[in-house]
């Protein structure tokens, strides 16, 4: 293989060339197994605000989906919805095709413990050892005899490459990359059909977020997991992702544009058609600088930005 970057980054997804990819509507069904969480028109809004409108989006069993988009547009909402922490406005959310408004607090509790969550600062109890983060949800909802606890918590540390003896620390003792990696370890220790990862590499160096991005991948691949990743770092989508969504914050969308603009493979974002999405994938502010300047009504300043942009001035 040749030592050269290709011009289209995308162009080498690992994942692609594993499962075959998905198609520019959305997932492969040929490929993945049947919906496993369904989004139905869902509006979400906060007193005056709304964040989600419109949203239609199925998650298919095995599959990886990103969601990217800029800070604000609603992706974290997007993954609480999806897990019944947040009630839509409008709109229905299935997993498995039940309707979640339909459960019982018993049932959402159950359904939840399908799920497993890697939250952006790995959301660790600060007062418990390694030991008990990991063996919490276990030993809360009773899943496992107290005997089992220190097999399982070793086997989960083992997996997500943390060395032995780490168990007793407390999690201020450890390192950003090494909390993420526990925080992973707690949401396997459930055996959960779905991960859901919130900026999984947030605040870790490049060398770093590689491993955290092979552990989403070796995680896939081992317990056959299906996988919704939250992300702005374009890394993480080029390496785990099967398929990627867009959102685009509501309050710029003009009248009628739908707000997800873009729902498809990786390898298609970077030489996308709407400047939207190959701008944020190419991490380029020309559309972005436009639209601030046009709120500034400054047409000079606008009439100079070219794509890519470049200060001209
Ligand atoms: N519980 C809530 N009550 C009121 N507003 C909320 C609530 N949760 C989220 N919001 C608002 O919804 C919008 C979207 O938030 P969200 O956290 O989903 O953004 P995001 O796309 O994940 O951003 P980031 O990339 O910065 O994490 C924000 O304006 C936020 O203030």
């Amino acid at each position: 293989m040749s030592d050269s970057i290709p011009s289209n980054p995308f162009s080498l997804s690992p994942r692609v060339a594993v499962s075959g990819g998905a198609t520019a509507s959305g997932s492969n069904s040929d490929v993945f197994g049947p919906v496993v969480i369904a989004l139905e028109e869902i509006t979400m809004r906060f007193r005056h605000q709304t964040v989600l409108e419109g949203i239609n989006l199925q998650v298919r069993k095995g599959e990886t989906l990103a969601v990217i988009g800029e800070s604000g547009c609603g992706k974290t909402v997007l993954l609480k919805l999806m897990i019944g922490l947040l009630k839509p406005t409008k709109g229905r959310v299935r997993f498995e095709g039940r309707d979640l408004a339909g459960l019982s607090q018993r049932d959402l509790t159950q359904m939840r413990l399908r799920f497993g969550f890697l939250f952006q600062m790995a959301a660790l109890f600060d007062s418990l050892t390694i030991f008990d983060n990991v063996a919490f949800g276990p030993r809360e909802h009773r899943l496992m005899a107290p005997s089992e606890l220190p097999g399982m918590v070793r086997e989960r540390l083992r997996e997500v490459g943390l060395p032995e003896g780490i168990e007793f620390k407390k999690p201020a003792e450890l390192s950003g990359g090494q909390r993420k990696r526990v925080g992973l370890a707690r949401a396997l220790a459930l055996n959960p059909e779905v991960l859901l990862y919130d900026e999984p590499t947030t605040g870790l160096d490049p060398v770093m977020s590689d491993v955290i991005n092979e552990l989403i991948l070796q995680t896939q691949r081992a317990h056959h997991t299906t996988g919704i990743v939250v992300t702005h770092d374009m890394t993480t989508v080029r390496k785990v992702a099967d398929r990627v969504v867009m959102l685009y914050p509501r309050a710029r969308l003009k009248p009628g544009e739908a707000q997800m603009i873009y729902d498809g493979p990786p390898e298609n974002l970077h030489d996308h058609s709407d400047p939207r999405v190959r701008q944020f994938v190419r991490g380029e502010a020309g559309e972005r600088l436009r639209e601030l300047s046009l709120a500034r009504d400054d047409s000079v300043f606008a009439s100079e930005i070219s794509m890519p942009f470049r200060f001209q001035r």
